[in-house]
């Protein structure tokens, strides 16, 4: 069971403090979400989870361990996996394809087609498993970018912006997928725009803006947070 906390992260581009001392608990089984306007700083904050950027000040700690100066490589085989606001499949290869390659980083061959079957099942592509994917649309696409992610048995999953680009349907289908993976222990970390996404899975939010946390709690008292109304609802 895995749990994961980022503790007064602060990040410069030049003059620029994308993230100014914020951060997050999120613990197994359940979804977090991270919100906040545009240029807040929640990419910033997935990159120094990730390991991708290394912070001025702060630390992160994966299951009591601090793990701020391992590599992603070596997040990844603690349990820590992402996905990117920008797709990253291999666009030529089939849907069955993609799961089967992320399967065998941390499989046996014979188990890796196992596991690729499973994950089409999970993700609702059992149907789409010979397509190329760039042929998907882009919901089934981010669909596919999550079943990759899930294919190292992750005991954190870190979502960033899952759902762009896919329609209602599609939506409410990738809401049951969440509450199904955070059932299965996983800690899901979620970084989204689509409010109404947010506000029906998460267990507990964390609002940013201009770097800091300026609240956190459960969706229904975030919904009625002035500060975030003013610094985000508002906005919308
Ligand atoms: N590589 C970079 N170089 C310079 N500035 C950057 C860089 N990456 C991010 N920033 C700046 O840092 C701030 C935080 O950006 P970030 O992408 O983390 O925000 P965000 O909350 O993820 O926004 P969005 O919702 O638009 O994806 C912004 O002011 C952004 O312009």
């Amino acid at each position: 069971m895995a749990s994961l906390r980022a503790d007064d992260v602060t990040v410069t581009f030049g003059g620029i403090r994308a993230l100014d001392g914020a951060g997050f608990a999120a613990g197994a089984g359940r979804i977090t979400g991270l919100i906040g306007p545009n240029g807040a700083g929640k990419s910033t904050l997935f990159d120094v989870v990730s390991g991708l950027r290394r912070p001025r000040t702060g630390t992160v700690v994966l299951d009591g361990r601090d793990i701020t100066r391992d590599t992603p490589a070596q997040r990844a085989r603690r349990g820590m996996a992402r996905t990117f606001q920008r797709l990253e499949l291999f666009g030529r290869l089939s849907v069955r394809d993609n799961l089967r390659v992320a399967a065998e980083l941390g499989s046996r061959r014979r188990e890796a087609h196992r596991i690729a079957d499973d994950l089409l099942e999970r993700i609702g592509l059992t149907a789409d498993a010979g397509t190329t994917a760039d042929a998907l649309p882009t919901g089934a696409a981010r669909l596919l970018e999550v079943g990759r992610a899930l294919a190292g048995k992750p005991g954190v999953l870190l979502l960033d912006e899952p759902a762009a680009g896919q329609d209602a349907q599609e939506t409410l289908r990738f809401a049951a997928l969440l509450r199904d993976i955070a059932a299965d222990g996983c800690a899901v970390v979620l970084v989204e725009h689509d409010m109404s996404l947010v506000m029906s899975v998460c267990d507990q939010v964390h609002v940013l803006d201009l770097g800091k946390v300026v609240a956190v709690g459960p969706p229904e008292e975030i919904q009625q947070d002035r500060t975030v109304l003013a610094a985000y609802l508002g906005e919308a």
